[in-house]
Order: C-alpha cells, then sequence, then structure tokens
C-alpha cells in the first residue's frame, strides 16, 4: 500500500486560479475528504492527481514515485485509480464484463480477469445483477458498478467522486460501511463529496477549499466547527452530529 503525496499543486485556466497550493498526503488506512462550494477546485485536483491535466506548479508523488511524466493509465497501473463523479459505463455490456474491463489491466488472461470481476461484484453484493445490462441499471447500482469497475484494478490509492450522490440513505449508509472496510484493509482513500452527513461519518480527516485554496483541514468536528467553513461552504446552522 502507498502513500499518496501532493504538495503546492497550482492550476489556472486562463485568467482563473482554479487551484492554488494545494499540498495533503493521503496515507494508507486513512480516508481524506475534500470539500467546498460549487466551483472550488476539488474536481481539478482529482485531474491533477491523475494526469487528466497538468499542474502549473506542483508534485503529485506515490509513494517515492513522482508521477508527473505518468499518463493517466500509467497512473493506475502504479495503483492510483478514480471514480467519476458522471458514471459511465458501457452500457451495452453486462455489468460483469464492465468490471472485467477493470480486471483486464491486472491480466491479460480472460478466465483470470473475469473470475477478479466477479470477486469483487461478491464484495459489493451486485452478485445477482451481473448479467445485466449496465445501461438498464438504475443510479444506486450504476454507482457501485463504478465503483467496482476502479476496485477490479487493484489501487492502493482510491480517489472516490461523488459516489453518495443520488443514493437514497440506506444506500448511503451501505456505501459508508463499504469504504471504511476499503480503508481497513489498508487502502488510502480520498473522496470528494457534497453529502456533508455521509462526509462527517466517513472521514478521518477533512479538506477543505474555497476558490481553489485550501482554508481548513482537520478532523470532521473541528471542520464543522470551524468559523471560516461554516461562513465559507457548511452554513451557520450546520450541525456536526447530523450534517445536513
Ligand atoms: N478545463 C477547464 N477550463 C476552464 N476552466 C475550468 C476547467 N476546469 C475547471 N474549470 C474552472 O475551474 C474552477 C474549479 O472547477 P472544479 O470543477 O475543479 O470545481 P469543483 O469544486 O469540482 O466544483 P463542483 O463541486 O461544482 O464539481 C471553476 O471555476 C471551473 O469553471
Amino acid at each position: 500500500m502507498a502513500t499518496l503525496t501532493t504538495d503546492g499543486l497550482t492550476k489556472s485556466f486562463g485568467g482563473l486560479r482554479a487551484v492554488q497550493d494545494v499540498s495533503f498526503v493521503a496515507r494508507p488506512g486513512r480516508i481524506l475528504s475534500i470539500i467546498g462550494p460549487n466551483g472550488a477546485g476539488k474536481t481539478t485536483v482529482f485531474n491533477l492527481l491523475t494526469g487528466f491535466i497538468a499542474p502549473d506548479t506542483g508534485s503529485v508523488r506515490l509513494g517515492d514515485m513522482n508521477l508527473a511524466k505518468l499518463s493517466p493509465e500509467d497512473r493506475c497501473r502504479a495503483g492510483l485509480a478514480r471514480t467519476f463523479q458522471v458514471v459511465q459505463p458501457f452500457r451495452g455490456l453486462s455489468v460483469l464484463d464492465n468490471v472485467v474491463m477493470g480486471a483486464m489491466l491486472r491480466t491479460s488472461s480472460i478466465a483470470e480477469a473475469r473470475e477478479a470481476a466477479a470477486s469483487v461484484l461478491d464484495e459489493l453484493g451486485m452478485s445477482r445483477l451481473k448479467d445485466m445490462r449496465a445501461g438498464s441499471l438504475p443510479i444506486g447500482d450504476r454507482k457501485r458498478l463504478e465503483m467496482a469497475k476502479v476496485l477490479a484494478t487493484r489501487p492502493s490509492v482510491l480517489l472516490l467522486d461523488e459516489v453518495m450522490g443520488g443514493l437514497i440513505p440506506i444506500e448511503v449508509q451501505r456505501m459508508i460501511s463499504f469504504i471504511h472496510g476499503l480503508r481497513d484493509r489498508g487502502l488510502a482513500v480520498v473522496v470528494i463529496e457534497h453529502h456533508m452527513s455521509a462526509v462527517m461519518r466517513l472521514s478521518d480527516e477533512v479538506l477543505v477549499l474555497q476558490n481553489g485554496q485550501p482554508i481548513a483541514h482537520g478532523s470532521p468536528q473541528e471542520i464543522g466547527r470551524d468559523p471560516k467553513v461554516l461562513s465559507a461552504y457548511l452554513g451557520p446552522n450546520f450541525q456536526v452530529d447530523g450534517g445536513h
């Protein structure tokens, strides 16, 4: 398992500083959530981590490997994998075959990939859906499928982009328990999430961005009481225990 370290990440689009001097460490066995208002720079941070865009300055390291020159696919091969906010399965393929596509990163044997994919679906409680067409799944199952595809690549660092969006409360609770299980297996997990009560229950630490800049970093309880965060994002009536 590896530690993901960012140092001074900065990215502008034209005159807009989308991300400015963002540094954090995502450690094995920990869940770090990145929160902040729309446009705060969260997705841009994920794009910088995964190599979809290059930073103006700053570095990303996985263990002691500098990722600067690696493509998104090579970063995934190195163990850094992400889900997308808008989930896009191969709609015409079965659920199982979608997950096989992820598993093929680690093996050239279709039989082995199918076995690995079936085992990930089992872990996620999705085995009974394996022959369904991915395009026919409701949003909650599509989010779990996205997670399954990514887990089949066997990451050591997992980046989750709004995996709670569109889920009903019982599915949110199940997803939280599942992510806790991944953390307990030693994965480093970084989460972008707007669902605040989920963030409070899920996270070991929270980084808050506003206009691309870090404004706070601490435990969920510290963040939920921080006047800067209440004013920038959570609102004055936020309850640390219940979220909203
Ligand atoms: N490729 C791009 N070209 C130009 N501007 C961009 C690009 N990507 C993002 N931006 C801008 O950078 C800023 C940060 O956007 P980003 O999507 O990272 O925010 P976010 O915190 O993920 O927002 P949300 O919560 O709405 O997903 C926004 O002002 C956005 O319009």
